[in-house]
């Protein structure tokens, strides 16, 4: 497996690639676009910051790539619907440099209303400006907090320690949580009419771009000031220019710029903004956090599967990874089951779940029968990223239910099918701790072992039919491994399930459905 790391990636995090069993790692930074489409071609693994553009171009010519991994939390350089459709794993590091990009907000608020910045220009430039300079306390100043996620309720609590009124607007988290954590929860409205200072902490997206815009900045208090460690483009550039030169903002601290490099902007003439090149998550200890865990992440990924902080994928990993493996396992064999026993193009497929599963959140397997049922399909191009959106896509509507209570078994996972031309119901459980077993395909009882090549046989029910099977089985060389009959509750036919050490020929099947007292032959590969 080959990872390329595409943006300056912590040392540490470099280390454990190099550590990895099966994995070459090659750190090539600075690419242009049109160089890095040119390679991208031969990785398994992409690992950025913010510099790299994953665009849907770039992933066009990827098509080996499983997996963007990034050292960091924003993701607004990766065009996620197109790496979800090619099935790639998107994963950020949440954790690692929280507390770093609060620290660096706070830092700004600081400098910005004590003038630090233009203190250290005017000393080096020969001035003692000092009564130019002066500052403002913030002891007792109130302080808009605009997102209480991470960073956001970090910076809330360090601005506390200072002695702050801290107020917090976010739309997504409830007062309660808020008031718990301590702060106020107030509307944005009521934010912007009351703070100080404001600090910005939600991520860039369709909602919160221009967030802080024209009409924001009319209804602030006079004298406001605005810092911005989240993304460039949440505060619109021009507006704050303006609002800054009509008085209306006292000063504004940007980390994060809509182009970024910026180039000689206008918000850099004036004097009362001051800036840091993207620096929020710029500590020893944050990128050292985050390239451990992107590096951790990308391993566990390619190695074994794990997933871990995927945006587009559910996060199935430690003890949880092991309590689902055998039902994952098993739906992903249902789910391929039913498209090979499908006769036309399935337009609906319902996941039925009865009894016990131990409290488990389901959906991984649902994903997994899912996938299980594009891959005969789809081959490669379907996995565990994709599978609910390519579903989607080919006009399959799928529904999920579950119920406490289950008949015959502790826990039953049924699978129902239905095209134009039939329905087919699947049902499988787990035996003892891990074994995967099918226990009904339509309305055969079997007890099949879900796994390798099958043969599906419906006979006529009279003496001689599976002997005749099995001796044709016998001149092709195709051994039986497993044998089980199974006789329908209300009909005359029976049901072989064969499992055979190989695959059976085509033209041996073609004989095997001449033989007279066989009704269909229905080969599976699972
Ligand atoms: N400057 C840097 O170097 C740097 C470093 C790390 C993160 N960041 C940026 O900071 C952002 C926030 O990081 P985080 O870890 O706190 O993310 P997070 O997901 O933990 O929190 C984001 C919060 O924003 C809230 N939110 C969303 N829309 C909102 C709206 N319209 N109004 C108010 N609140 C809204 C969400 O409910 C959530 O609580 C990241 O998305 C990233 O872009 C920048
Ligand atoms: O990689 C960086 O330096 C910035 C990271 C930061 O913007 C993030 O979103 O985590």
């Amino acid at each position: 497996m080959k990872v390329l790391v595409s943006d300056k990636l912590g040392e540490a995090g470099i280390q454990l690639f190099e550590e990895a069993q099966g994995i070459e790692v090659d750190v090539n930074t600075g690419l242009e676009p049109a160089e890095l489409k040119k390679i991208i071609g031969d990785y398994d693994a992409l690992v950025i910051r913010s510099a790299t553009k994953v665009t849907e171009e770039l992933l066009e010519a990827a098509p080996n790539l499983k997996v963007v991994g990034r050292a960091g939390i924003g993701l607004d350089n990766v065009d996620i619907p197109a790496a979800t459709k090619r099935g790639v794993v998107v994963m950020n590091t949440p954790g690692g440099n929280v507390v770093t990009t609060a620290e660096h907000a706070i830092s700004m608020m600081l400098s910005l209303t004590r003038n630090i910045p233009r203190g250290t220009a005017s000393l080096k430039a020969g001035k003692w400006d000092k009564k130019l300079l002066q500052g403002k306390e913030i002891f007792n100043k109130t302080l808009g907090v605009i997102g209480f996620g991470n960073i956001g309720s970090i910076a809330a609590d360090r601005a506390r320690g200072l002695r702050m009124n801290v107020i917090v607007a976010d739309p997504h988290v409830t007062p309660e949580r808020i008031e718990k954590a301590g702060f106020e929860a107030v509307s944005l409205d009521e934010l912007y009419e009351r703070s100080d200072y404001i600090t910005v902490h939600v991520p860039k997206m369709k909602e919160t771009i221009g967030l802080l815009n024209k009409d924001a900045f009319a209804k602030m208090k006079k004298g406001v000031m605005v810092i911005n460690c989240a993304r460039g483009g949440i505060v619109e550039e021009a507006d704050l220019y303006d609002a800054i030169k009509e008085g209306k903002v006292a000063g504004a601290a940007l980390d994060v710029f809509a182009a970024e490099p910026p180039g000689m902007i206008p918000l850099f003439e004036l004097d009362n903004v001051i800036c840091t090149p993207h620096l929020g998550a710029s500590t020893a200890e944050a990128q050292t956090n985050v390239a451990v865990a992107v590096a951790e992440q990308i391993i566990a990924y390619l190695q074994t599967g794990t997933v871990i902080n995927a945006v587009n994928a559910p996060s199935v990993t430690g003890d949880l990874l092991e309590k689902l493996k055998p039902l994952l396992t098993l739906g992903d064999r249902m789910g391929c089951l039913q498209a090979q026993l499908a006769q036309g193009p399935v337009k609906s497929v319902s996941i039925e779940y009865y009894g016990d599963f131990r409290g488990l959140d389901l959906s991984p397997v649902t994903t997994a029968i899912l996938k299980g049922f594009l891959t005969p399909a789809l081959k490669d191009d379907v996995n565990f990223v994709n599978a609910g959106m390519l579903a989607q896509e080919r006009g399959v509507s799928v529904t999920e239910t579950t119920q406490a209570d289950s008949k015959d078994f502790n826990n039953l996972i049924k699978v129902i099918a239905k095209s134009d031309a039939a329905t087919h119901t699947v049902s499988g459980t787990i035996y003892g701790k891990a074994e995967p077993k099918i226990v009904r395909i339509d309305s055969f009882r079997v007890e099949m072992v879900p796994e390798g090549h099958v043969l599906l046989i419906h006979n006529v029910d009279k003496p001689g039919a599976i002997g005749s099977v099995g001796s044709m089985l016998g001149e092709a060389s195709v051994n039986i491994a497993r044998m089980q009959v199974g006789q329908e509750e209300d009909g005359n036919r029976n049901f072989i399930v064969m499992e055979t050490d190989t695959e059976t020929p085509d033209d041996v099947v073609a004989k095997l459905r001449e033989l007279p007292l066989v009704k269909s032959v229905i080969t599976v590969e699972l």
